[in-house]
C-alpha cells in the first residue's frame, strides 16, 4: 500500500492548484529529481512535450521551487536516503471563477501557443502563394 501511494505521489502529474510550492526540506538522499514537460490547459494535458519544454531539477535541500499547477511535472524515485518535501498548493477562487468565461488559453497553455503559430504558419504560407500566382499570372 505504501509503495502504491509512493508511486502515485511521484507519477506524472499537474496539480489542483494555481501555484505550488515545493521546498526541499532534506534530508540526505539520491535520485528524485523533479521533472517538468510544459505548461497545458485542460484540453491539451496529454499533447507532447516540445525539446524546449523538458526541464529536469535536481532539488537542493534548503531551496524551494514555485511553479505553476498547470505546468505538468513529476518526482522520479529516491534512490537512497531519506527525500523529504514540504508542499504548498495554493489556490484562488477568484481566478477559478474567471477562468469558467476564459476561452482563449493560447497565452499560458504552451500546446495551444504552438498550435496557433502552426496555424499562422499556414496562413502565412497560403498568403504568400496567392501573391505569387497573381505576380507570375500569364497576361492575356
Ligand atoms: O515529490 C515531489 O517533489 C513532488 C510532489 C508533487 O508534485 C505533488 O505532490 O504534487
Ligand atoms: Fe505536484
Amino acid at each position: 500500500m505504501r509503495g502504491q501511494r509512493s508511486l502515485l505521489m511521484h507519477s506524472f502529474h499537474v496539480d489542483d492548484s494555481e501555484v505550488t510550492l515545493n521546498v526541499c526540506l532534506g534530508k540526505q538522499f539520491s535520485g528524485g529529481t523533479l521533472f517538468f514537460r510544459g505548461v497545458r490547459c485542460d484540453e491539451h494535458v496529454h499533447s507532447e512535450s516540445q525539446p524546449e519544454e523538458i526541464i529536469d531539477y535536481s532539488h537542493v535541500p534548503g531551496r524551494a521551487v514555485l511553479h505553476r499547477g498547470r505546468h505538468r511535472h513529476g518526482a522520479r524515485a529516491t534512490t537512497s536516503g531519506q527525500r523529504v518535501n514540504l508542499l504548498l498548493w495554493c489556490r484562488s477562487s477568484v481566478f477559478r471563477e474567471l477562468k469558467k468565461y476564459q476561452k482563449d488559453f493560447s497565452k499560458w497553455c504552451g500546446e495551444c501557443q504552438r498550435e496557433k503559430k502552426e496555424r499562422q504558419r499556414l496562413a502565412v504560407g497560403a498568403t504568400k502563394l496567392e501573391l505569387f500566382k497573381r505576380l507570375h499570372k500569364p497576361t492575356s
